[in-house]
């Protein structure tokens, strides 16, 4: 599903990632972890093209996507969540998501400007898409608030939905369980399977939370100043000298 050989983002003198490359399967779940800094963001951003990498190659459903644009890659079938969420805080829990279902939507400007009728129809498609989505989040209550008024945890079930609104293959989460508690880590976890079974998702995810890492996922890459110092299933990943120093060690 997703490929990466060799992958190597540069600024100026700091090499951010060093020779990155994953092999993702499809319906894994797989993970992304190292300290601060070890250039997992930016691993991110190299792939759902943010930024074209300074070497190396993207592969995603078997196309060199290396260097396509953001709204290019997000055609293609790739959605993601952000660190520090990125909701519109001035539109509805509703609009958020359709936010997302235009961006997958092929009617152009044109056609919604004018409000053409195949383009209203696609529209009610949407709204009903978006409802179900937030229905499985369990936010179709919420769908006429302010995305601003929701609870941090909810506010993370919402990016979700809208990055699910773009119907993707996959699904990159950056740090899903930021700020959570224990209890909602847990659910979080069951979140994660439920959506990757339902949608017939590939997902990988950024974490610093171990229990969440460990309870979901089947493979991991293990980075350190950019460098991939441990890659493998997460009981060898716990039992690597390089990673317990690096890391684990430290938690
Ligand atoms: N646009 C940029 N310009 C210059 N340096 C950058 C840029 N983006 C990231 N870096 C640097 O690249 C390195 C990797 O950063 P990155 O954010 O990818 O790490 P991370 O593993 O995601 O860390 P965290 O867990 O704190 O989010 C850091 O040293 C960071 O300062």
């Amino acid at each position: 599903m997703l490929r990466t050989e060799g992958v190597t983002m540069k600024f100026g003198g700091l090499t951010a990632v060093s020779e990155l490359s994953l092999d993702i399967g499809k319906g894994e779940i797989v993970g992304l972890i190292g300290p601060n800094g070890a250039g997992k963001t930016t691993a991110f951003n190299v792939i759902t093209g943010v930024t074209p990498p300074t070497e190396g190659k993207v592969f995603f459903k078997g196309e060199d996507v290396t260097g396509l644009a953001r709204h290019q890659v997000t055609r293609r079938g790739m959605a993601r969540t952000f660190q520090n969420i990125r909701l519109f805080k001035d539109l509805s829990v509703l609009e958020n998501v359709l936010v997302g279902c235009h961006l997958q939507m092929d009617s152009g400007l044109f056609a919604s400007t004018l409000h053409l009728p195949g383009y209203r129809r696609k529209d009610r498609e949407a709204r009903a898409f978006a409802m179900e989505l937030l229905a499985e989040v369990g936010l179709a209550g919420e769908a006429g608030e302010l995305a601003v008024s929701l609870p941090y945890g909810k506010q993370r079930r919402l990016e979700i939905a809208r990055a699910l609104a773009t119907r993707p293959a996959l699904l990159l989460l950056d740090e899903p369980a930021a700020g959570m508690n224990p209890q909602e880590s847990v659910e979080l976890m069951h979140f994660i399977r439920r959506i990757r079974d339902q949608f017939d998702l590939t997902i990988l995810l950024i974490e610093h939370h171990m229990q969440v890492v460990m309870g979901i996922c089947q493979k991991l890459w293990v980075l350190e100043y950019g460098v991939t110092i441990a890659q493998g299933d997460p009981a060898a990943i716990q039992r690597d000298p390089k990673v317990i120093e690096a890391y684990l060690g430290v938690e």
